[in-house]
């Protein structure tokens, strides 16, 4: 057995189970967000890596949202959202959108905004994406919620926050050059 063989571990198709699935899961790296929604349902946000770009024409992105979370229930009547793009600065702010905290204090403790849609938007976020949601697909436990752009800006700060390992990392936005 080579060295590769002894570092890659197989499951077979039968035993992936949700435990094996997220153990997989936890190999990929992901940029970390917080949704952000207002509107008749109310305010509410929650921590997501499971975000993506589809299409550029119309600007399009996709967020997927756990149904039985505490915010869900706002953003199943809200016909708008922000997409918060963390920068490593934020991880306190993704810990809050991340646990158990009460929805009214998880906006206490960061700058929020509101410019187009009335989502809120963090000030200082990598870039944030306001969104309409244009269609809605419920896929087991989750709900895709596909999105298109109505505003959005960006913000140069020096270094993003990354999600791998189940563990924080930060990236900078330029790496040094060897010699
Ligand atoms: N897509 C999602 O719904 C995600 C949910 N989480 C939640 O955050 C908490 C902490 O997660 P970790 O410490 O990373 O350990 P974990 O073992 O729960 O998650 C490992 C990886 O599996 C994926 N994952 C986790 N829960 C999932 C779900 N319900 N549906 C689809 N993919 C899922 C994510 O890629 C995550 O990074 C857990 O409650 C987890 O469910 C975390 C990341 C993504
Ligand atoms: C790094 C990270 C990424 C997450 N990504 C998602 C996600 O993409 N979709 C999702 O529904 N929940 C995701 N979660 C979980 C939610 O942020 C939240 O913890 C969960 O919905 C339970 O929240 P509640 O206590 O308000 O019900 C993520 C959590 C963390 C820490």
């Amino acid at each position: 057995m080579n060295a590769l063989q002894q570092q890659t571990r197989h499951t077979a198709p039968q035993n992936i189970s949700s435990t094996a699935f997220r153990d997989a899961m936890s190999h990929l790296a992901a940029a970390v967000n917080v949704v952000t929604t207002d509107g008749p349902g109310g305010r509410a946000g929650f921590t997501a890596s499971a975000v993506c770009s589809v299409t550029d024409d119309p600007p399009t992105l996709l967020v997927c949202i756990n149904r039985s979370a505490s915010a869900y229930p706002a953003f199943a009547d809200n016909a708008t959202l922000c997409v918060n793009v963390l920068s490593a600065a934020h991880q306190e702010v993704s810990n809050t959108f991340g646990g158990k905290t009460p929805m009214a204090m998880r906006f206490e403790h960061a700058e929020w905004t509101t410019r187009e849609t009335g989502a809120p938007v963090l000030a200082d976020a990598l870039a944030h994406f306001e969104c309409r949601v244009s269609q809605r697909l419920p896929v087991g436990t989750h709900e895709i919620m596909l999105c298109e752009i109505v505003s959005m800006a960006t913000h140069d700060a020096p270094e993003c926050l990354l999600y791998f390992n189940r563990q924080y990392h930060q990236l900078p936005r330029a790496i040094a050059s060897a010699g």
